[in-house]
């Protein structure tokens, strides 16, 4: 047992906790007011003494931006921090999100068109101005924000964060807001006839090598990808998961004044407002988690089984959404959940949200099936690998992710979960089930993943139906073995799920 074993105490995973390891506070920016704020205004962190600064919502939003963009921030924790700095909430706090979001969502479409606008690729202005202005375009073309209160404040704002770029970022705006969205679209998009995934880039804000990851997946539907496009670019209902033996879905949708969800027995979807803020998320009784998430992880516990079934081991548990819904069934059924996750951070979350569960947390790699004591092999009935992967599937929670990721990413990603995969059908008994799982639906993490790790693994698999594992009556699940879900089509994240039996 690791040094954060425990039948742990805690109450909601940190769902929303993306970080793999950045330590507290890492990427903040200065807030108005504070130490060093006026210090150096390429920094873009704050406005000199004596200028005006723009509006609070627009304030944070730029600040929110442009500590994605400088610090590598992730935009819901660093605008979180932001808005509690600020002291902003209601229509300032949604206002400011709405911005944030949309802007980093946009982000690709803005930059041609601000490049456009300034006759000069968006890599030449000086990034804190180049933030102002993508947040400026962002007001014109996509909200009903009248445009010279769109220009005004946000040449109010280059002032502030980059003075001497004041005169440029008004001719800038004045050029682009001469033109509506749909004629910008038409002027800087290749046609569809000679480029449908460049018309499809331009016109939905996805990077092309995305476009073409999800246009495989959905077996070369242009048109099926498209409306995946189009879901991608809406804003995501927040999902909660009533934890069993906790909390009845219905009646805490009831509660939260949201509703059941479609599909999962767990599911509710919020209609709005802050999930940290609802008593049933304070005392344990729910968390934060994509329908999706709740549905591959209960499929695991479907899946039939003969003989010992008592001792199960998610093998990527940090922060621990899914351990929280298995530890509660594990409850339920007298089961004993080993929890694997190699950040420390990570692992603590575990702990949090696995509190008063019959969970037991192991900070270490999971690849060390075999070699940690804690970890035999053939050691347990079902395992779940919940794989680091790109995220492709969750882009609609992670607005600046689509733009983050690169190719180059999926080389060391698709190493690291075959080799976990192995670890995995390592770790279960023969006759035990591992379901592998990803929220990314590019082929290479999923399909390719699962046959060469089954491969290389060494022991004999089968692969079991996924889709009976599932809730009845679940449409789109495709001809199997394995599952697929989608944002257009279930109004998940696209999360992938392989049910792999061992054999020997
Ligand atoms: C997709 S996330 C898991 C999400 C989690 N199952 C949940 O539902 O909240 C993948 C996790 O695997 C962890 N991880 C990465 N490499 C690992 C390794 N070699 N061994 C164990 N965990 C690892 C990451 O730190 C990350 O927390």
């Amino acid at each position: 047992m690791g040094s954060w074993a425990a039948h742990s105490a805690g109450g909601e995973a940190s769902v929303t906790d993306h970080r793999a390891d950045r330590p507290h506070g890492s990427g903040r920016p200065r807030r108005p007011g504070g130490p060093g704020y006026d210090r150096d205004s390429r920094t873009g962190r704050g406005p000199r003494a004596g200028r005006p600064p723009s509006d609070p919502a627009r304030q944070a939003a730029y600040e929110a931006i442009a500590a994605v963009h400088r610090d590598d921030a992730y935009a819901n924790l660093v605008l979180a921090e932001i808005l509690r700095d600020m002291r902003l909430d209601g229509r300032d706090a949604a206002f400011a999100t709405e911005l944030t979001y949309g802007t980093l969502r946009t982000l690709g479409t803005l930059d041609l068109i601000v490049a456009d606008a300034a006759g000069r690729d968006v890599a030449r202005i000086d990034p804190p101005a180049r933030d102002a202005l993508r947040l400026g375009a962002y007001q014109l073309l996509h909200t009903r924000v009248p445009a010279f209160a769109a220009v005004s404040q946000t040449v109010d704002l280059v002032r502030s964060v980059a003075p001497g770029a004041a005169g440029f970022a008004n001719a800038v705006l004045r050029t682009i807001a001469e033109t509506p969205l749909e004629k910008w679209l038409e002027k800087l998009a290749p046609s569809y006839d000679e480029n449908p995934i460049g018309n499809l880039a331009v016109h939905h804000n996805h990077p092309e090598w995305v476009i073409r990851a999800f246009a495989e997946s959905l077996g070369g539907d242009l048109a099926d990808t498209t409306r995946l496009l189009i879901e991608d670019n809406q804003p995501p209902v927040v999902h909660l998961c009533a934890r069993p033996g906790r909390a009845d879905a219905v009646e805490l949708a009831d509660e939260v004044g949201g509703v059941p969800g479609a599909f999962s027995p767990y599911a509710v979807y919020l209609n709005g407002g802050s999930p940290r803020e609802l008593a049933a998320i304070q005392d344990g009784r729910a968390h934060v988690q994509d329908e999706g998430s709740q549905l591959v992880a209960a499929a695991l516990l479907a899946a039939p089984m003969e003989g010992r079934d008592t001792r199960w081991l998610d093998l990527c548990a940090g922060p621990g959404g899914k351990t929280g819904l298995i530890g509660s069934i594990a409850a339920a059924r007298g089961a004993e959940v080993t929890a694997v996750e190699v950040s420390e951070h990570r692992a603590r979350l575990v702990e949090q949200a696995t509190r008063n569960m019959p969970v037991t947390v192991l900070p270490v790699d999971g690849r060390s099936v075999g070699r940690d004591p804690d970890l035999p092999e053939e050691g347990f009935d079902r395992v779940l690998v919940d794989a680091p992967c790109t995220g492709l599937g969750s882009l609609r929670r992670r607005p600046e992710s689509r733009w983050r990721r690169q190719p180059a990413d999926l080389p060391p990603l698709t190493k690291l979960q075959r080799e976990l995969l192995v670890a995995a059908l390592r770790a279960v008994r023969p006759g035990g089930v591992v379901a592998y799982v990803t929220c990314s639906p590019h082929m290479v993490e999923t399909q390719v993943t699962v046959t060469e790790g089954s491969r290389r693994s060494g022991v004999e698999v089968d692969f079991v139906d996924a889709r009976p594992l599932l809730p009845p009556g679940m449409p789109g699940l495709g001809s199997g073995p394995t599952v697929q879900l989608w944002p257009h089509r279930h109004g998940t994240d696209a999360m992938f799920l392989a049910v792999l039996r061992r054999t020997s």
